[in-house]
């Protein structure tokens, strides 16, 4: 069903505060900036071997990464795993009893097509599923 941790998310009150500290301090291959505006945030995504760190910095007060700030400050916000068929994972979840935020795919960063697990289902972890397919993401 998962294939592997896709990226780690991480709240951040502004990219530019936090990149010298991923890119430069831990020297992780800096991937470039996207906004996403289905999640009104801005992510910067930062690669090692096979994993990534996703910096996510809100566009607007509305933004999910906005009220989480607010409460815990910066952090580690959320786990994304890698899936072959998101529907088919949406569906098994559901089946099993766990609830979804999303319960139809929405577009994430990169084009993927993603859905989120609520913590409250999932030991507290705000968790990601994320389509990717080979060559992309
Ligand atoms: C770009 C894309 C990509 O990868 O491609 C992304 O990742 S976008 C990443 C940004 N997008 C998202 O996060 C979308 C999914 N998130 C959401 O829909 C929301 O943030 C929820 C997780 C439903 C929380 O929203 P809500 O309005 O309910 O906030 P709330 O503060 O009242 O939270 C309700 C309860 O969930 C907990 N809670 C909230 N956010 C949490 C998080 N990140 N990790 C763990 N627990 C969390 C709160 O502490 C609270 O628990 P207590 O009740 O015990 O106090
Ligand atoms: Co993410």
């Amino acid at each position: 069903m998962l294939t592997k941790i896709n990226h780690l998310g991480v709240a951040v009150t502004s990219i530019e505060e936090a990149l010298p500290f991923y890119r430069d301090t831990l020297g992780m291959n800096f991937a470039g900036i996207e906004e996403v505006p289905s999640q009104l945030v801005k992510v910067a995504f930062l690669s090692i071997g096979e994993s990534k760190i996703e910096l996510l910095e809100p566009t607007s007060a509305e933004s999910p990464v906005a009220k989480f700030l607010e409460k815990n400050g910066p952090g580690v916000h959320h786990v994304a795993y890698g899936v072959k068929d998101i529907e088919a994972t949406i569906a098994r979840l559901i089946a099993g009893g766990t609830r979804m935020i999303d319960t139809t795919p929405r577009n994430g960063a990169h084009g993927a097509r993603i859905a989120f697990l609520h913590p409250k289902s999932s030991n507290g972890v705000l968790t990601e599923l994320c389509e990717v397919h080979e060559g992309s993401h």
